[in-house]
């Protein structure tokens, strides 16, 4: 949740000479409205349950970077889609996501104690974003130039 995926994933899929693609764009573009508007009109089920396919659909139809959401790990048969793919983990420590995002109220997860909510989430996911990746790359302190290069020279990819 604002570790730099869509920032980072852009630069990386630029660097390749590849496209890029994002399924939170692609929800948000499907269903006409913010993902705040889904999880508050129709619950956070029902947007696992878009997130599913929007990651299976773009897993299917597309060969560049994709940068998924946050939770889409959450969810048994993504993690199963993932598995063998090159897959990287960009993580950061609590200080960092207040500095980039402020934990703010747009995050459905964190409108209530975002701190502690932060902690919470990320103990619970840590397992399973460890379990699909292959790299695991810090972004703290590191511009998204630095993480970018970090995640090609982790996976042994080479700029186009
Ligand atoms: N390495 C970095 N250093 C400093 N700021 C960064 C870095 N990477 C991203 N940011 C900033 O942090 C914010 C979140 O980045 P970004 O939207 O790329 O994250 P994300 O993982 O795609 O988030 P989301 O979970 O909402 O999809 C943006 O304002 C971005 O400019
Ligand atoms: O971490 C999460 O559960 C989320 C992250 C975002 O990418 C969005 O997919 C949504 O806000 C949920
Ligand atoms: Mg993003």
């Amino acid at each position: 949740m604002g570790s730099g995926k869509s920032t980072v994933g852009e630069l990386i899929a630029q660097r390749l000479g590849v496209s890029y693609r994002d399924t939170d764009a692609d929800i948000v573009a499907a269903q006409g409205r913010e993902i705040s508007d889904i999880f508050v009109d129709e619950g956070e089920p029902y947007f696992r349950e878009l997130e599913r396919e929007a990651v299976a659909a773009a897993v299917a139809g597309h060969e560049g970077v994709l940068a998924l959401g946050g939770g889409a790990v959450l969810d048994e048969k993504t993690r199963e889609l993932l598995t063998g793919l090159p897959v990287a983990y960009l993580s950061m420590d609590v200080e960092e996501a207040v500095k980039r995002v402020g934990l703010g109220a747009a995050r459905p997860l964190l409108a209530v104690n975002p701190r502690r909510q932060w902690r919470e989430l990320m103990d619970a996911r840590r397992p399973l974003y460890t379990e699909v990746a292959r790299v695991v790359v810090a972004t703290d302190d590191r511009t998204p130039e630095e993480v970018a290069q970090a995640v090609l020279d982790a996976l042994e990819l080479k700029n186009a």
